[in-house]
């Protein structure tokens, strides 16, 4: 096993975490647990996930693996690791790489910052590769890097999209019925031709489903499927769910999943994917603060309002305090409209570090990137006509960043009390 970062897999970034689970931290989330969030919480099984990621593509017909096919010049695989690692319940994702992209993996984690993944070596066929990822699991209590867990989530490199509910879904399953599967209704007719070329028979359309990922599993069974399993099973099976049933008599709580969670396969699909990320992007927006005192008040305050006003938004707030650190990783996962609060300054203090760090991250190359500078007046502490000569300043500041595709604009709030809200 290599460990796919200087250090190893690192332990677990603070985050967002469902309150209760393993490893919760002082982010956990502020709102009330959905149903299948509490019943995780109950149980707070060790959750890891292991990413088949040592396929050749070959349906997709170009000579890059799909999983290192660019989307907005980020490999796809990248997209499937920052979806996991959001999930902070999940402790390790181990990912099965062949050994002529095992550098090119590195390089990309290192890029991208990616956090708690293990890299080990793919096999000749997907159940060959989980079964690596397993085998590193299993071991994992020698290695000290990895430990064991109760549940194991299995979720291809090419299914991008996967969101934590459909994961909570499938690891509350597998926990309750020893395996789940993510499924979906089929969108052909499945049929069987005989050795001839002809029909033999076809499937009832509404009494079968499409198998998806991710699924989850008790580690135990599936790892004991695996061991168990034929090499025939190893070269030829498709299906994880069935092994489970076949050598442990388990049979799959199966979960239906979003449209989202198919598997890119060909050309066409990466150009499915993009559109999909663009559209996220469109959704997303980050609250910069001046100040930390303040988050909680204004911050919130904003991301509440967003809430109400716009569908699907999603709202993260930080600070510039660590511009470095906490910017480049939002930068990294690709947002593209900010807020930027200041409050302590009377200038543009704010707005300039971060419009320094998007200037220089290169980010608005592809997409314009929008930055709504926000200003308080508190005319008892400075006086209005000097506030206003010194935010007359942006329309200079916006004319310069329009040059590089930065679109900014400032929102003055008259509100001499703002930190009583
Ligand atoms: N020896 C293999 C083959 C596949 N996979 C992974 O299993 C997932 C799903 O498999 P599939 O879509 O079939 O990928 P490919 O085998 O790469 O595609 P193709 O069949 O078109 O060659 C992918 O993330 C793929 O990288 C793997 O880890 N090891
Ligand atoms: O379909 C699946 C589940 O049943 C798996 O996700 C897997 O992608 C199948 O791999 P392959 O395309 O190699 O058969």
């Amino acid at each position: 096993m290599e460990p796919g970062q200087p250090g190893g897999s690192g332990p677990a970034e603070p985050g967002p975490l469902p309150r209760g689970v393993r490893g919760a931290g002082p982010k956990a989330s502020a709102s009330p647990p959905s149903g299948a969030e509490a019943q995780l919480q109950r149980c707070a099984p060790a959750v890891a996930a292991v990413l088949p990621a040592g396929g050749r593509g070959e349906r997709m017909g170009v000579p890059t693996p799909k999983q290192f096919c660019p989307i907005l010049e980020r490999p796809l695989i990248s997209y499937t690791l920052q979806a996991l690692e959001r999930v902070c319940w999940i402790k390790d994702i181990v990912v099965a790489v062949t050994g002529e992209n095992m550098d090119a993996m590195k390089d990309l984690i290192q890029r991208y910052q990616h956090k708690r993944i293990s890299l080990v070596e793919a096999g000749v066929t997907r159940h060959r590769s989980i079964f690596n990822g397993l085998k590193a699991l299993a071991e994992g209590q020698r290695d000290a890097q990895l430990s064991r867990p109760e549940v194991v989530i299995i979720h291809d490199a090419v299914r991008p999209f996967v969101e934590e509910d459909i994961l909570l879904k499938v690891v509350t399953a597998a926990k309750e019925h020893g395996a789940a599967g993510a499924v979906r209704p089929l969108v052909s007719t499945v049929i069987s031709p005989d050795a001839d070329g002809c029909l033999d028979h076809s499937l009832e359309r509404a009494r079968h489903r499409a198998s998806e990922m991710p699924q989850a599993f008790l580690f135990d069974v599936i790892y004991e499927a695996y061991q168990q399993c034929s090499d025939y099973d190893l070269e030829f099976g498709t299906e994880c769910l069935q092994l489970a049933l076949k050598y442990c008599h388990i049979k799959a709580k199966l979960v239906e999943g979003s449209p989202d969670l198919w598997k890119v396969t060909y050309k066409r699909d990466l150009y499915a994917a993009e559109s999909i990320i663009k559209e996220r992007i469109s959704e997303q927006i980050h609250i910069v603060m001046d100040t930390k005192e303040d988050e909680e008040h204004i911050g919130h305050h904003f991301e509440e309002m967003l809430k109400n006003e716009l569908n699907h938004v999603k709202v993260t707030s930080g600070s510039l305090c660590h511009p470095g650190r906490d910017l480049q990783q939002i930068i990294l996962e690709q947002c593209y409209n900010f807020i930027c609060v200041n409050v302590k300054t009377s200038e543009f203090e704010e707005t300039q570090k971060l419009l320094d760090v998007l200037t220089e991250s290169n980010i608005s190359i592809l997409y314009p990137v929008v930055v709504i500078s926000v200003h308080f007046l508190d005319h008892k502490s400075v006086p209005i006509g000097q506030k206003m000569e010194n935010l007359m300043q942006i329309r200079e500041f916006a004319k310069e960043v329009k040059k590089r595709n930065i679109l900014l604009c400032g929102l003055l709030i008259y509100c001499p009390q703002y930190l009583y809200y």
